[in-house]
């Protein structure tokens, strides 16, 4: 069957697409990955999306008008890649609250699904994320079980690392595919990933850029350890998994309070760019301190792969492990987010559970996501 993964992330960069053949049962599947796009949302609309993400207020017709241009841009970039027996679409996350002990969860994604049947005419699941937060679960990360089923490899340890606005890691302990993931596949948020080097170099090209090309700015500064470590200090390293986080908490807040306690070391812009790309490698290594084991290699995704700097960091803190990117074994890193939501999306559709519960901590495997069908309402009410 073919399917049509969606994805725009926390980085809100442009709407991800790839058009999959999928085969295969539960987590023995097999792709051809046939097309990808990416669409852009229309200018102002991504402002928009950001400065909700950031607590603007809106009115009830505002939010319902936002669901409904996502969901526009959505269709226009399926539509773009031609036709599927099925849309899979992860909409735009514009809050995400993790579980505590006496609350579920709480993770809203834009981008209406039934809107998207509609306009795509093409049964759309949507909504991944809301069955594994009602059975007590985080939501997120959700891709961990497509790693496994991709990624896997029979002999070696393997962490796979998304770097997106957030970070992410899947931990692959050995596994043929054959039979049933093993219990010890985790996976968990490791922090931030390009969140606050965004909002940073944002902030201090007034608005002209919107990420370090390479890393290249980074690069021309030096780290103050110090400030990693006291920021390391931070609760949410402290917790252990299961857990997931957003913009939330890594978010401009956040950024400016890096910022202020820079002041105390004389960091310049170069300096704070080099801080909080090192301190982003430093939360991803210590998140792989808490594994198990360490990895025998990690294969990086997500643009933050692409930050030379950031892979420096990262190898200087890893000397003996390889890092890759999923590119190096044969999945495209860019856009491997859309493929995993094609292959949930199938799952879905066959009703094989897409919730690995060693991940989000749910009580039971649940299907994720809400099946919209392509219906002509109107001739329905008539044929009555
Ligand atoms: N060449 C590059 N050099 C440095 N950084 C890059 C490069 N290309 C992309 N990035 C970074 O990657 C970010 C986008 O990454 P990606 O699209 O994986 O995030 P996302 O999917 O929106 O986030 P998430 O995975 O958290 O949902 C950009 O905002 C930018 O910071
Ligand atoms: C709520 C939400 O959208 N979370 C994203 C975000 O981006 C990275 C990280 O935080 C991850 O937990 C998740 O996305 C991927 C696709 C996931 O669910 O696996």
């Amino acid at each position: 069957m073919k399917f049509i993964g969606l994805m725009s992330g926390t980085s809100v960069d442009g709407i991800d697409a790839a058009l999959v053949e999928v085969t295969g049962k539960e987590y023995n599947v097999q792709i051809e990955l046939l097309a990808t796009h990416t669409g852009n949302y229309p200018a102002g609309l991504r402002n928009r999306i950001l400065s909700v993400c950031h607590g603007a207020p809106l009115t009830m017709a505002d939010i319902v008008e936002l669901d409904d241009e996502i969901a526009i841009s959505f269709a226009d970039v399926a539509n773009h890649l031609g036709q599927a027996d099925v849309v899979a679409s992860h909409g735009q996350t514009v809050y995400h609250r993790p579980p505590t002990n006496n609350n579920l969860g709480y993770s809203w994604q834009l981008g209406r699904g039934a809107l998207i049947a509609h306009l795509t005419q093409t049964p759309t699941i949507s909504d991944f994320r809301a069955a594994d937060i009602a059975a007590g679960g985080q939501g997120a990360p959700l891709v961990p079980p497509v790693d496994a089923s991709l990624l896997s490899d029979p002999q070696r340890h393997r962490c796979i690392q998304n770097i997106g606005g957030i970070g992410n890691l899947t931990y692959l302990p050995p596994w043929d595919r054959a039979d049933s993931p093993p219990e010890s596949i985790i996976g968990w948020d490791t922090g931030p990933g390009n969140a606050l080097i965004d909002w940073a170099v944002h902030a201090f090209s007034n608005g002209t850029l919107t990420y370090d090309h390479d890393g290249n700015w980074a690069a021309q500064g030096n780290p103050c350890q110090t400030l990693i470590d006291q920021w390391l200090e931070q609760s949410f390293f402290k917790q252990p998994p299961p857990k997931s986080t957003g913009r939330e908490l890594f978010g401009a807040s956040y950024g400016q309070r890096c910022w202020q306690e820079a002041q105390a070391f004389d960091l310049d812009q170069a300096d704070f760019l080099a801080t909080l790309t090192a301190f982003t490698a430093a939360t991803i290594v210590d998140s792989y301190r808490q594994l198990p084991r360490l990895p025998d290699e990690v294969l990086l995704c997500g643009g933050g792969s692409q930050n030379g700097y950031l892979r420096s960091q990262l190898q200087s803190r890893l000397p003996d492990i390889p890092i890759l990117t999923t590119d190096d074994v044969g999945l495209d890193s860019r856009f491997k987010e859309a493929i995993a939501f094609a292959i949930l999306g199938y799952w879905r559709w066959h009703q094989h559970p897409g919730n690995l519960l060693t991940v989000t901590g749910a009580s039971h495997p649940c299907l994720l996501g809400h099946i919209h069908k392509v219906k002509d309402h109107l001739a329905t009410e008539i044929s009555k």
